[in-house]
């Protein structure tokens, strides 16, 4: 590795987003500042091993690692690197990329790779759920449902992941919760409920408008129960970024979240799913991860 320049890993996934990244260093190598940058490239291969490359790193001597994918790749990533010295840059290749849309970086590979020349670290808010690490979104009930049938499905994607939703959205049965937002209950039932930390799924479709990464609170979007004839106006109230003055959603800010379901189901961490038990509990972890965003 380099001494006098800044050290740099590109963990990248091949498969995130359905999009061939065997180019990919090539381009990194033409468009990244080579006087200030030495980069290093490393392609996963499986589940899990954009973590172990991730903790590997943050023991040696890199400054900055770099997650090429989606919010599951950054989820892997990221999760290595909270409270750590070293800062986590994006260049989005997901299905969804909430997050990178989140923090402004461009979805154009080129202009991904150009703003690691000059973009500025922040720190900004995490979170977990059972102890695993979050750093976009969470969510139980439908949205889970749906990144668990999702994962299981051959083909990646948007257009597969939005004809999936079709199909699950017409059998899904809404689910009793009881939840607890730092010490006050609440009863309800929910078609799904979203744990925000920023303000949207992926595809600039927003649960959370007024999330803040920085500010030091999640947000709990329950999702009342739906008639399939009132999903176009949340839909609609999604992807204009309204749902915070709508009817059909509740949102609640706090820092310490318990909710209690009557069975282990699925969860999402970041679109990724995982069966859990029926007690989940949520804290958010302020300022706690330094991330490259775009001034
Ligand atoms: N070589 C590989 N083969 C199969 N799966 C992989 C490989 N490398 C990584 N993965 C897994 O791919 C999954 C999907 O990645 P990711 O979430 O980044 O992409 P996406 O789902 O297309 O995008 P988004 O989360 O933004 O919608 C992750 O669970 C990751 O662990």
């Amino acid at each position: 590795m380099s001494q006098n320049k800044f050290n740099i890993l590109f963990i990248i996934n091949p498969i995130s987003g359905g999009k061939k990244k065997s180019d990919l260093p090539a381009l990194i190598d033409q468009f990244l500042d080579k006087e200030k940058y030495a980069p290093i490239y490393a392609f996963t291969e499986y589940i899990g091993h954009a973590s172990e490359l991730a903790e590997e790193a943050e023991k040696k001597n890199y400054d900055m690692i770099v997650a090429v994918g989606g919010d599951g790749t950054i989820n892997e990533v990221a999760s290595k690197l909270v409270h750590s010295d070293k800062t986590l840059a994006i260049i989005p290749f997901g299905s969804g990329n909430g997050l990178a849309r989140f923090l402004n970086i461009p979805l154009n590979a080129k202009k991904a790779i150009s703003l690691i020349n000059t973009g500025k670290p922040q720190l900004i808010d995490t979170a977990e759920l059972n102890g695993r690490k979050f750093f976009n979104m969470a969510g139980m009930g439908f949205d889970a449902h749906l990144s668990s049938v999702f994962a299981g499905n051959k083909k990646r994607g948007l257009k597969s992941y939005v004809e999936l939703g079709f199909k699950e959205i017409t059998t899904y049965k809404a689910q009793p919760y009881h939840i607890e937002i730092d010490g006050k209950e609440y009863d309800n039932s929910a078609f799904a409920i979203s744990i925000a930390n920023s303000s949207q799924y992926g595809n600039n479709v927003y649960i959370s408008p007024k999330s803040s990464l920085t500010d030091g609170y999640l947000d709990v979007c329950i999702i009342h129960p739906i008639s399939l004839v009132k999903l176009p106006i949340l839909a609609f109230q999604m992807i204009t970024g309204k749902t915070h003055q709508s009817s059909l959603v509740k949102i609640i800010r706090g820092k310490h979240i318990k909710i209690k379901r009557n069975a282990a189901d699925a969860v999402h961490l970041d679109g990724e799913p995982l069966k859990l038990g029926e007690e989940l509990e949520i804290k958010i972890i302020p300022a706690s991860l330094k991330i490259l965003t775009n001034p």
